[in-house]
């Protein structure tokens, strides 16, 4: 469902997305309840996607009783996933129950909350690790982060990514939980992207985490605090 006024961003809708999106919300949900429930939230994006990006077309079959036609999914088989380590490594597992054969691509990036925050509101973010398969025009990149609050983290990936890949067929940035600032950050900087989220939430607080939100996803995720 498209934002109001915004063009480029887009509400994931579906009941089973939103009732899980509020199970992980929610501070009595222990580790592996939370690791289980953003694997289930990536499936149902993934689902999401092709629904409303990917095309069908039909295509004749031979069932066991007679030949008939059958719509498949377009470019299943040219779907790269940017896994932005470490919180969205559950998250990507789900989506890969939708795009099986999708390529995978690494970015270690995080945050430096050494110094707070810049006067934009944005994060320094430390890129230590990069590896990204090769990326064509045919492809649909999904760019996947639980968690988008400043977008800081998010611009500095798509950065590798985008010169890695000029212009793939779709680029679209997946997250949870998006804050209003981090998703008007991104969209202003990557116009070409894609902004896809279960939910938008109110504001970032002075440390820059969204809020009502669900607190560190990677923490919670990977039992570290
Ligand atoms: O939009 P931003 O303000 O940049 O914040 C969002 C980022 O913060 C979290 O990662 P974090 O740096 O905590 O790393 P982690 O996944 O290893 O916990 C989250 O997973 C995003 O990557
Ligand atoms: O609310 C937030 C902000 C950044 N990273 C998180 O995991 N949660
Ligand atoms: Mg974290």
């Amino acid at each position: 469902m498209p934002i109001e006024d915004r063009d480029d961003a887009y509400l994931v809708t579906h009941g089973l997305a939103s009732d899980t999106l509020s199970r992980l919300r929610s501070v009595e949900t222990e580790q592996v309840a939370f690791r289980k429930g953003l694997v289930k939230l990536g499936r149902l994006c993934g689902y999401e996607i092709i629904d409303g990006r990917m095309e069908t077309e039909y295509v004749e079959i031979e069932t066991p009783l007679e030949p008939t036609m059958g719509e498949r999914v377009k470019g299943l088989d040219d779907v790269v996933i940017i896994n932005v380590l470490r919180a969205a490594t559950p998250f990507v597992e789900g989506l890969l129950k939708a795009f099986p054969r999708a390529r995978q691509g690494v970015i270690s990036a995080s945050r430096d909350e050494s110094g707070g925050r810049a006067e934009d509101g944005s994060f320094p973010i430390t890129i230590d690790y990069v590896k990204l398969p090769e990326i064509t025009e045919d492809d649909t990149v999904i760019v996947a982060d639980p968690m988008l609050a400043t977008g800081s983290t998010m611009n500095a990936v798509l950065d590798h990514v985008v010169e890695n890949a000029p212009e793939p067929e779709h680029l679209i940035v997946l997250s949870a939980v998006s804050a209003p600032e981090g998703l008007l950050r991104v969209g202003d900087a990557f116009p070409q992207a894609d902004l896809l989220t279960v939910s938008i939430d109110d504001y970032l607080d002075d440390d820059g985490y969204i809020v009502p939100g669900l607190g560190d996803a990677g923490d919670r995720a990977f039992r570290t605090t």
